[in-house]
C-alpha cells in the first residue's frame, strides 16, 4: 500500500480580476495550478517531482503534508483521508529557504526542544533535551549548535537545522521544496547526501521537489514529471534519464549539459511558459512539441510503459519517440 497517496487532486487558485476583465464582463478567474494529480509514494522510497517554475510542484507538496487544501480529489496518507497538517507529525516539510522558517530570538536548541515538546508532550524534559542533541548529531552538527541563533549559522547548517526540526517530530515522510535551491554547489551535495542517508539508514520516505535534473537523477528512486499542473511521465530514476518518453521530459533533460548524450536528445525546450489561465483541449504541451499534430489537441489520457513507467503522450507510446 502506498504511504502517500494522491487521487485526483485538484487545486484552482481565484485570481483578482483586472480592469480588462472587468470591462470585458469576464467571470472570476482561476487559475488551474494542479489538474487531477494521481501519485503515489512508496514507504521507503525518494519520490522527485520535476518541472519549471510555476508547474505546481510547491502546490501540490502543500496539499501532500496537510497545508493546503486541495478542492478536489483527495489524499490518503497511511490509507486514510487527511484533513489538515497531521497531528502526530507524521508527514513534515523542509522549505527552500530556512532562513524564513527559524525564528531568529530563539537558540536552536529551544526551537527543536519546541518541536518534540509539540508531537511528544509526554516526554520529560532531559529526555527531550537528550532527543534534541540525537537529532543534531543524526543531521552532522555538533552539539553545540543547539546554542546558538540561526543568524550564526551558515546557509547549508541552517537547511541542516530545518531537516533536523523536522526530523524532531519522528516523521515517516519527509516533503522537501528545493531544499538545496537556494544553496552553493559544493553545500548543495552535503545536504543531498544528507537526505540520502536518512533514506538509507532510517527508511525515511523523501519527497524531493526540484527543478534540478542532475539532483533528481543522483538521489531519487523515481521521478514524476510536471507540466501546467500536470503530471506528463513518470519512470524509475534510471529509466526515465536512459530513455525519457515524453519530449517534454526530454527537453528537461537536454537542458543539462552532458556530451555523451546523443544527437537526437539534444534539443532543448523552446518558448515561453505558456499561459497558466489558458485552457487547450488535449495534450498541454503541444504548443511546444516539435512532434505535435492534430491528434495532440484531443484529451491525453495517461498511457502505461512496458516496465511500468507512465507517460501522457500517445505518440511517444506509439513511435518510441
Ligand atoms: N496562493 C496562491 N494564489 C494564487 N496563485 C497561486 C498561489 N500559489 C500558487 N499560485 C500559482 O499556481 C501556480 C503553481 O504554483 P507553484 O508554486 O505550485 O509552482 P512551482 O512549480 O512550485 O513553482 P516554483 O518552482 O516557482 O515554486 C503558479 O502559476 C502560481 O503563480
Amino acid at each position: 500500500m502506498p504511504l502517500l497517496d494522491f487521487q485526483k487532486v485538484e487545486r484552482r487558485f481565484p485570481v483578482k480580476r483586472s480592469f480588462a476583465d472587468l470591462l470585458a464582463r469576464r467571470e472570476r478567474v482561476h487559475l488551474h495550478a494542479v489538474r487531477g494529480v494521481d501519485l503515489s509514494v512508496q514507504p521507503g522510497e525518494i519520490l522527485g517531482i520535476v518541472g519549471e517554475s510555476g508547474c505546481g510542484k510547491s502546490t501540490l507538496a502543500r496539499i501532500g503534508v496537510g497545508l493546503q487544501p486541495s478542492d478536489g480529489g483527495r489524499v490518503l496518507f497511511d490509507g486514510r483521508p487527511l484533513a489538515g497538517p497531521d497531528r502526530a507529525g507524521r508527514l513534515q516539510m523542509v522549505f527552500p529557504d530556512p532562513y524564513s522558517s527559524l525564528n531568529p530570538r530563539l537558540t536552536i536548541g529551544v526551537q527543536l526542544e519546541e518541536v518534540v515538546a509539540h508531537y511528544r508532550p509526554r516526554m520529560a524534559r532531559a529526555e527531550r533535551r537528550a532527543e534534541v542533541l540525537r537529532v543534531l548529531a543524526e543531521v552532522s552538527l555538533v552539539p553545540e549548535t543547539a546554542l546558538k541563533y540561526p543568524h550564526a549559522l551558515s546557509g547549508g547548517q541552517r537547511q541542516r537545522v530545518s531537516i533536523a526540526r523536522a526530523l524532531c517530530a519522528d516523521p515517516q515522510v519527509l516533503v522537501a521544496d528545493e531544499p538545496v535551491s537556494a544553496l552553493d554547489a559544493s553545500v548543495q551535495a552535503q545536504i543531498i547526501n544528507l537526505l540520502k542517508s536518512l533514506n538509507r539508514e532510517k527508511g525515511l520516505t523523501i519527497v524531493f521537489i526540484s527543478h534540478d535534473m542532475n539532483v533528481v537523477r543522483y538521489l531519487c528512486d523515481r521521478v514524476a514529471v510536471m507540466y501546467l499542473g500536470e503530471i506528463v511521465e513518470l519512470q524509475e530514476s534510471a529509466a526515465l534519464f536512459a530513455a525519457p518518453r515524453h519530449p517534454y521530459t526530454q527537453a528537461l533533460i537536454a537542458a543539462v549539459p552532458d556530451v555523451r548524450r546523443p544527437q537526437s536528445l539534444r534539443e532543448p525546450v523552446t518558448g515561453e511558459i505558456p499561459d497558466p489561465f489558458s485552457v487547450l483541449p488535449g495534450c498541454r504541451f503541444a504548443p511546444r512539441c516539435r512532434l505535435a499534430e492534430d491528434a495532440c489537441r484531443t484529451p491525453q489520457p495517461m498511457q502505461t510503459l512496458d516496465g511500468g513507467g507512465l507517460v501522457r503522450c500517445w505518440k511517444s507510446v506509439r513511435t518510441g519517440a
